[in-house]
């Protein structure tokens, strides 16, 4: 019989108290639930006397934000604790240290990082992250490239994906970012005042589509081992520092669908600087500087995955002139298109981002919303004829009104 039961406070003080390089001396830990996702528990231990402290994760079996009518499966914690050691191993620093992952229980107990700051909220409060870019490039090109076929042993990469089956997850993808948005949904959570650019979406063939292509690409290409969800709240940051955490979605899917997702986030908070901006010139700013670190990280990612290539490519095929600038390219589009459905389910799909719903004025989100819907749009429809990063940012400004 499975022990599986959601803990209690008290129960996660206790897991937390045998952890001895943690917690060497006995003074008492506090316990306090800080899980703001839409899918676990998260439990912050802390122990006042000497300022030590560790983070307890536990899956729920249900989606916490709809409730147990979406039943969702425990292993997905398996998943995210193996994901982590993996990503640990292949980007050393960027992610959390795992503690121990427990699959019976659900739990991945970690290294808290409550000394960094939630990108989103960062990016919200206008933080600046100079070296973001570099941190996520290195993350991106090394745990995509040596879990793919250019980068790892062709029969080993298939034991691997095995390991990462991953359905119910996936399909909250396939529903909620690639199905939902796309017709009058029940889930869908449109503002009255946004119906109309909703019912445009729904008859918008050539946008269709592109997004059912899309969608045909996150069902079927197992190109690489996935973060799955690589948000602006799935990643910790610092000036100097970034972590990214949450891979409770990994799986062997499209690169371009992780790196999209993090190019599609940026976005939605440059469309969410019609209200965080103060005024026009730190607007113009602000979305300046967004755009600049959507370039830097897709430049530094590409420089690093073509050395990757270059130095430690497994396959002889591939070194064909032209084979990797082409392979490129496809990522590139990948990536532009899949930005363009990660920002347009968060418009008016049921899960969305406080860079544009918790904006108080309605105008200004009506503006943005507006704004990041067009973008995406936009960034879909043309993703297969991009041929440069310059097309994201064109796209932005152009419909930004900052570009004619
Ligand atoms: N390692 C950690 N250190 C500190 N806080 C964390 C850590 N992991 C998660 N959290 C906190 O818990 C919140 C939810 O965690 P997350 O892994 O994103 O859960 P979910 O999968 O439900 O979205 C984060 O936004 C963050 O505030
Ligand atoms: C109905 S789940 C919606 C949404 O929640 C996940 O995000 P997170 O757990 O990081 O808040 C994921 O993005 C899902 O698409």
């Amino acid at each position: 019989m499975s022990k599986y039961h959601p803990l209690s406070e008290a129960e996660a003080i206790e897991i937390a108290r045998s952890f001895a390089e943690v917690f060497p001396t006995g003074e008492e830990l506090v316990s306090r639930e800080i899980g703001d996702g839409n899918l676990n528990l998260v439990f912050h231990i802390t122990q006042p006397a000497t300022g030590r402290s560790l983070i307890v994760k536990q899956a729920l079996p249900y989606v916490k934000i709809i409730g147990d009518s979406w039943p969702l499966s425990l292993d997905r914690a398996r998943i995210e604790g193996e994901a982590l050691i993996k990503q640990g191993e292949l980007a050393p620093g960027l992610v959390p240290v795992v503690y121990r992952s427990d699959a019976d229980m659900a739990l991945t107990i970690m290294e808290d990082l409550s000394d960094h700051v939630i990108m989103r909220k960062g990016l919200i409060e206008g933080g600046v992250y100079p070296d973001f870019a570099e941190h996520l490039a290195e993350f991106l090109s090394r745990t995509l490239f040596f879990t793919s076929d250019l980068g790892m042993n062709q029969q080993d990469k298939k034991v691997q994906l095995g390991r990462f089956i991953n359905p119910d997850l996936c399909k909250i993808t396939e529903d909620f970012v690639l199905n939902f948005p796309y017709y009058d949904a029940e889930s869908n959570n449109i503002e009255p005042y946004l119906r109309d650019a909703a019912e445009a979406v729904w008859r918008d063939e050539e946008l269709l589509l592109e997004a059912a292509k899309l969608r045909e690409k996150f069902l079927t290409h197992a190109q690489a081992l996935l973060h799955g969800d690589l948000h602006t709240g799935s990643i910790f940051v610092t000036p100097a520092s970034t972590k990214v955490i949450d891979p409770e979605f990994a799986y062997y899917g499209p690169m371009g669908f992780d790196i999209g997702a993090i190019v599609a986030n940026l976005l939605l908070n440059y469309a969410g600087q019609e209200h965080w901006s103060p005024n026009e010139a730190d607007r113009r700013d602000r979305r300046a500087y967004l755009l600049s670190t959507i370039t830097e990280l897709w430049t530094r990612f590409e420089r690093k995955f073509r050395a990757l290539w270059d130095a430690h490519g497994v396959d002889k095929r591939f070194d064909l002139p032209g084979y990797q600038d082409d392979y490129m390219k496809r990522l590139l589009q990948d990536t532009i298109g899949f930005a363009g459905a990660k920002a347009l389910r968060r418009v008016y799909g049921l899960a969305q981002v406080a860079d544009i719903a918790t904006i108080p004025d309605r105008e200004a989100r009506e503006r943005a919303q507006r704004l990041a819907l067009a973008i995406a749009r936009n960034l879909i429809v043309s993703n297969r004829s991009a041929s440069s990063i310059e097309d994201v940012v064109r796209i932005a400004e152009t419909a930004a009104g900052s570009r004619s």
